[in-house]
């Protein structure tokens, strides 16, 4: 299956919650188009009303050929979406897209050349426009947010009849804008090893992007090692040593309730000594006592400076998509006892509240490396702005 057909159907809960509520949207207070409202169609991402009423009439002389739509003239050829990947890792690079099935244009439509439903429009006013803004925010995405991915769509469109396509095509055009800055893949450093500290609370994917982060690496033949440092939770660790045997990874683990930062020194000397490239670094997840984690990740982070000023090289926050906008709050949080340097979001396959890192994207600016959309290895993959925005809004590949 192609990359992007995988996201989207691994989205498919926020993408379908879209689409539904979109269709409703346009269907309440909606037409569908008819030889007057054709005057009425001219969104500057569809043929605008002369060119359409132009080009319909060559429809009707069979000898002439007919002219090329005058955007389909000025469209560059299409940049392959693999192309347009950054990865973390070679493994997380997909396979190529399967081509798209043709599509009739609006022409075919508007001339009934095809079986395709008559397209229903409807006027972008006040109204619309709010029941929009709550559509999205109920995918999470955040009042402010959600006002602003609305009010740009607007801009210069509004009294304009709108489908339900071209408001996705527009609204996944102001999710990638805001996303597309941040769009960053986890930078890898000369420095070796390069130590890579995972925090986030219980639950949030830490072991399972860890063990995910480990498998790709190793078979981008990067020498890796694990430290379980979560000394509290003995699953955790034993499912570290599963993803571990897996990708022929060391996990090295300590004996349960030991102090993690010893664990992460030995890590550290054994790294060095092995020449690892990376030491991933597992960590407890208590929210609950606050202070107590802040002093366990302040201690290992301590401890590691002493062998490497520099280290750690990179603080990943993981993120649970499930948890909605407490997510804004968990980066918060972890933002005040850790410095966070980039985030992970897993589990966007399970929910259909997609729209919180678009919320968390707007809010705090931090780079997302890697979106988590399932339990298996290849399900860690890497943040495209515009693929997510187009799997969010249920958009088919362009
Ligand atoms: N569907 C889905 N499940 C995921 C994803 N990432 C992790 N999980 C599952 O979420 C659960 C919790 O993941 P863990 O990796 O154990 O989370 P953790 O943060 O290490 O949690 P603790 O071990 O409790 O500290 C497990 O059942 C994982 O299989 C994802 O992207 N999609």
């Amino acid at each position: 299956m192609a990359f992007f057909q995988k996201l989207k159907s691994k989205m498919f809960k926020s993408s379908s919650k879209i689409d539904e509520g979109l269709e409703a949207i346009v269907e309440d207070g909606g037409a569908t188009d008819t030889p007057e409202t054709v005057d009425e169609v001219p969104v500057d991402q569809v043929m605008d009303a002369p060119q359409a009423a132009a080009q319909a009439l060559p429809e009707a002389v069979d000898d002439e050929p007919a002219p090329m739509p005058a955007d389909e003239e000025d469209t560059p050829a299409p940049v392959p979406l693999r192309e347009t990947m950054t990865p973390v890792a070679p493994d997380l690079v997909p396979a190529p897209p399967e081509p798209a099935p043709a599509k009739p244009g609006l022409m075919g439509r508007l001339m009934g050349r095809s079986a395709a439903a008559p397209v229903v429009r409807r006027v972008l006013d006040d109204e619309m426009l709010e029941q929009l803004e709550e559509l999205l925010i109920s995918t999470d995405m955040g009042v402010d947010t959600a006002l602003r991915v609305t009010a740009n769509m607007a801009e210069g469109r509004f009294g304009k009849r709108l489908s339900v396509d071209e408001i996705k095509r527009l609204m996944a055009t102001e999710v990638a804008r805001i996303m597309d800055p941040i769009a960053k893949p986890l930078p890898i450093y000369a420095k070796t090893p390069q130590v890579v500290l995972v925090v986030g609370v219980n639950g949030s994917g830490k072991t399972t992007t860890i063990g995910k982060l480990a498998s790709q690496f190793k078979a981008a033949g990067k020498n890796v090692v694990i430290a379980a440092g979560d000394t509290f939770r003995a699953a955790a660790v034993e499912q570290l040593q599963v993803w571990g045997d897996r990708a022929d990874v060391p996990v090295l683990t300590a004996g349960q309730g030991s102090d993690p930062a010893s664990l992460a020194f030995d890590a550290m000397t054994q790294a060095e000594r092995d020449g690892a490239d990376l030491l991933l670094i597992d960590t407890a997840g208590r929210l609950q006592n606050r202070g107590d984690l802040m002093e366990e990740l302040a201690k290992i982070v301590r401890v590691i400076r002493k062998k490497d000023p520099s280290a750690p090289h990179n603080t990943l926050l993981v993120l649970d998509a499930t948890t909605g906008q407490n997510a804004l709050n968990q980066v918060k949080v972890f933002q005040e006892i850790s410095d966070v340097s980039g985030l992970v979001m897993t589990k966007l396959d399970g929910t259909a509240k997609g729209g919180v890192l678009v919320a968390l994207a707007d809010k705090f600016g931090l780079p997302i490396h890697a979106i988590g959309v399932g339990e298996q290895i290849d399900d860690l993959q890497p943040f495209d702005p515009q693929e997510f925005a187009d799997a969010l809004m249920g958009l088919d590949p362009q």
